[in-house]
């Protein structure tokens, strides 16, 4: 499918029709980030945000979300069709479907108003930019630049998941004539169509970049697009910040004493506490001085373990490890200055105190039922039947991800610690393999590149060579720290007088023998 775009100096009259105003600013082309907005004056904001101006204000009716596209669904009777069919799974489902919809219509022109009602997104879609540099629009070859970070696991589930929902809306549609024609034939009933234009994976994966990389928190109305207010760039020390009003728009005002030059750039903040893959994956590019230090990895249960899907069942979420350089999350809002000093002097006497990790799953995974773990099948009054958990016979179905605390009273809880540090060490281990070994590739298709190479494939493009590298770079440096955190616990661990004790090496140490026994129990944390 085309969609038509159209140029950035016709957003004014579009703005003026819809009721969008802008104040001394302008959307216009900045370098190497697309669409920015830039202020027309010398802006100087007083300190008092209530005496601040409004630098764009958009209203409530032009809020593209779940609830919008129920109100858009009123007055379409095709388009109510087509959701009653597929839609209400998600927020963000319905918007997709919706901006594919409109979509279409903008690409199919001669429609002529037989299918769906125009309205002000049919034309503000074709002001959007018709690509963004998420990997989930990289190339193949660019792609292969991510083998081994975080991403890449995450990239291979996304761009199944968004076959996969595809998948289910032409199914789900394909009983409606007209759009099963429209949507996926790319023609009209009656119409004589000599380039038909369906819509194809590709769409699919641009609409889901488009929002993922458009859509803003609202204070009120949740998760949403907002016109005009998504043609702003972010910065790590932005100038503005958007709310809504007393009359439900959306406004953009200046931060409180922020001074911008006329001509320069205003931007927003996407949010601080984002890890570089998050960064990229949703926006497509990572500012090192906006992101924390951290990565997020799956996490898989034992292969032999007879209970690893009793466990993931109970466990109810994807199990991961989660980590971060800084103060835990817990300690990061409202620490006290001192505190603070004091972290920073740890930090200086024991090299990368300051990394944190968490894995709720993982301690759910290295206890078993010989240490007390149970899984019960209730059956309910209504016939129906339930997977309970059971930690020392209490009923803890409710508290799987609680595994930390829940085990911590436990006379054995440092042998169980153990079992958890030796399970992450691993898998971070086996993640730093893999980086450090496709770094080598990732890096000479980055040469290859600029050396203008013979390779016969389009090579990578700058802009994603960079990227890959600014993130394999930080996630080698997060996972070695950890690595190297982890083994400092296990060796105090393995010291542990209740580990000794299990482990049976206190007798090993004496007679400088290993019994068969003891070198077993030592087998589970190699
Ligand atoms: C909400 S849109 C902002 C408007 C966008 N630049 C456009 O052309 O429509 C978000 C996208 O802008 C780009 N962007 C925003 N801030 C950026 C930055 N600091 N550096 C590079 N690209 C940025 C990224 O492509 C991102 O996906």
């Amino acid at each position: 499918m085309h969609r038509p775009t159209l140029p950035i100096q016709g957003l004014p009259v579009w703005a003026r029709l819809n009721g969008v105003s802008f104040h001394n600013i302008t959307v216009a082309n900045t370098e190497g980030k697309g669409y920015g907005v830039v202020s027309n004056t010398e802006l100087n904001a007083s300190q008092d945000t209530a005496d601040g101006p409004v630098l764009l204000s958009v209203p409530h009716g032009l809020i593209l979300n779940a609830a919008a596209v129920e109100e858009y669904a009123k007055e379409d009777k095709s388009f109510k069709q087509l959701l009653d069919a597929v839609g209400r799974r998600s927020s963000r489902a319905d918007v997709l479907l919706f901006l594919l919809v409109q979509s279409v219509l903008a690409a199919h022109p001669n429609h002529a108003g037989s299918l769906g009602v125009s309205n002000p997104w049919t034309e503000y879609i074709k002001f959007l930019p018709e690509t963004v540099l998420v990997p989930t629009l990289w190339t193949e070859n660019e792609r292969l630049l991510l083998r081994g970070t975080s991403l890449e696991a995450a990239l291979d589930a996304k761009i199944s998941s968004l076959d996969a929902e595809l998948g289910l809306v032409q199914a789900k549609s394909a009983h409606i004539v007209a759009w099963n024609d429209l949507l996926w034939h790319g023609v009209v009933r009656g119409k004589e169509v000599e380039d038909p234009s369906p819509v194809e994976f590709t769409d699919w994966i641009r609409l889901d970049a488009l929002y993922r990389s458009r859509c803003l928190e609202l204070p009120r109305s949740g998760e949403s697009m907002v016109p005009c207010i998504d043609m702003l760039n972010h910065a790590a020390e932005p100038s503005a910040y958007y709310e809504e009003n007393a009359q439900d728009e959306v406004v953009l005002l200046p931060r409180p004493g922020v001074a911008v030059a006329q001509g320069s750039e205003i931007t927003i903040s996407y949010g601080a506490g984002k890890s570089a893959a998050e960064m990229l994956f949703s926006y497509g590019f990572i500012d090192p001085s906006s992101i924390t230090d951290s990565l997020v990895l799956p996490l898989a249960p034992f292969p032999d373990d007879p209970l690893a899907t009793a466990k993931l069942v109970a466990f109810g979420q994807a199990p991961q490890i989660h980590v971060a350089r800084g103060p835990p999350p817990s300690q990061g809002i409202g620490r006290a200055e001192n505190d603070e000093q004091q972290g920073q002097q740890k930090e200086e006497e024991d090299g990368d105190s300051d990394i944190h990790w968490t894995s709720p799953f993982a301690y759910l995974m290295c206890i078993n039922e010989e240490d007390g773990l149970e899984f019960r099948i209730l059956q309910q009054t209504d016939g129906a039947q339930q997977l309970c958990v059971f930690w020392q016979d209490e009923d803890v179905t409710e508290r799987t991800g609680e595994f930390e605390a829940l085990v911590r009273q436990h006379p054995l809880a440092a042998v169980f610690r153990l079992r958890v540090v030796t399970v992450v060490q691993e898998a971070l281990q086996t993640q730093l393999e893999r980086l450090g070994e496709t770094t080598a590739s990732a890096s000479s298709m980055g040469v290859e590149k600029s050396s203008a190479s013979t390779s016969i494939s389009t090579p990578p493009r700058t802009e994603c060579v960079r990227a890959a590298a600014a993130l394999r770079e930080l996630e080698m440096n997060i996972l070695e720290g950890c690595i190297g955190k982890l083994e400092n616990e296990k060796n105090a661990l393995l010291g542990d007088d209740n580990v000794v004790a299990y482990l049976g090496l206190a007798e090993v140490t004496e007679s400088g023998q290993v019994d068969d026994e003891t070198s077993n129990d030592a087998g589970d944390f190699s």
